[in-house]
């Protein structure tokens, strides 16, 4: 190879490379007007509600943000940490364990960071922190394994919104969604294995619930759909539990449009009426235990089973910060930083 640089140059220091994970978002505090303030942000942004701002804004501020916040503020208490939100504290664990697995050390030449979509620590924050750090190039990660414009698509706009406003932007890529991705389904399967083997029944359902979406986005061509089943699908060959019957559902049905169906409450309810006495739910779409989770799911899906006639029932945790989840997310990482480090 013809050598670009004279013998005598000094070596070329590549600058650091920055790793940014990002997950949705969450309030500061679980009180109505930090709600409030999150939920308006999340609410405002057209890619999650997809009707005209001139019709949406006034039920937006009129109603809902008038009405939902003090729900939910109380929904939130009931899974608040000490660490505060579930989601921020896992995905800031999720950073602190990828920075120790790709570039320990005071001086890290890869320096891993995390940032929320909506609320704190903001996604164009930590990108000017990064890039003042030395980051030349940031591999900006949406915790997302099922592509939806709605998530993973938003993170891109943010992170494009504070490209533009810099003279001299780092060189940025982008995780791809990983919903088929071996190495998720993989440490998917291993993880739900070992949590059902640890329980103290043998359930008859296996529940997959992923976070619905109205039936619109799909019929406008969002993959997120076909991305869940794909998921549900590899996932149920990957685990071999042919004794464990497995049921794909959505969960988190808001407002009055139509949403992805069957909904996980209605089949809770459906599975307890028929008979089902036995229960476990996964929820493969969700990198963190977060709200959807750990309230709608094992506080309210646990008594509409049980209302309902069921009598075991348990939600199995997010891959979080587990070594399955770890060394998955590493590879993933690992895979596109190619060319960089
Ligand atoms: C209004 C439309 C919504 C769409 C579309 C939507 C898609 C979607 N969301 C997630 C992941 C999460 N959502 C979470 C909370 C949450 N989601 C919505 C609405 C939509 N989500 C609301 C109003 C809320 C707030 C909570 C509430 O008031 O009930 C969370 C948890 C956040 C937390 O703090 O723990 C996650 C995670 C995905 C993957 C998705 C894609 C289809
Ligand atoms: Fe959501
Ligand atoms: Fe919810």
């Amino acid at each position: 190879m013809t050598a670009l640089l004279p013998p005598d140059h000094p070596p070329v220091k590549k600058g650091r490379v920055g790793v940014l994970l990002v997950n949705l978002g969450t309030p500061d505090a679980p009180e109505t007007g930090a709600v409030r303030r999150y939920l308006g942000e999340f609410l405002s942004d057209r890619r999650v509600v997809e009707i005209p701002q001139i019709a949406w804004q006034p039920i937006l501020r009129g109603i809902i943000l008038n009405t939902r916040p003090k729900k939910s503020a109380h929904a939130y208490r009931q899974v608040w940490t000490d660490k505060g939100s579930p989601l921020a504290a896992i995905t800031a664990e999720q950073a602190l364990e990828l920075q120790e697995r790709l570039s320990p050390g005071e001086s890290p030449a890869i320096v891993v960071d995390w940032a929320m979509r909506y609320g704190n620590p903001a996604i164009p924050d930590r990108l000017a922190a990064m890039f003042e750090a030395g980051c030349e190039r940031i591999l900006l990660s949406p915790l997302y394994p099922q592509y939806c414009a709605a998530t993973t698509a938003t993170v891109v706009d943010k992170a494009a919104d504070w490209l533009r406003a810099q003279r001299w932007q780092p060189a940025l890529r982008t995780l791809p969604p990983y919903h088929d991705d071996p190495a998720y389904i993989q440490a998917l399967a291993s993880d739900l294995g070992r949590q059902l083997a640890a329980l103290d029944f043998v359930p008859e359902v296996l529940l997959l619930s992923f976070h619905g979406m109205p039936k619109r986005t799909l019929e406008l061509g969002d993959p997120y759909h076909c991305h869940c089943r794909k998921t549900a699908r590899l996932l149920e060959e990957a685990m071999a539990r042919p004794d464990i019957r497995m049921a794909t559902t959505f969960q988190s049905r808001f407002g009055p449009a139509k949403w992805l169906e069957p909904a996980t409450d209605a089949v809770l309810e459906a599975e307890a009426r028929a008979g089902t006495k036995r229960l476990a739910i996964a929820a493969p779409g969700f990198s963190a235990d977060c709200l959807e989770t750990l309230e709608e799911l094992a506080i309210r899906g646990r008594e509409q089973f049980i209302d309902a006639g069921g009598e075991h029932f348990h939600v199995l945790d997010c891959l979080n910060a587990g070594a399955e989840g770890m060394a998955m997310l590493e590879t993933l990482v690992r895979r596109e930083l190619a060319g960089w480090i």
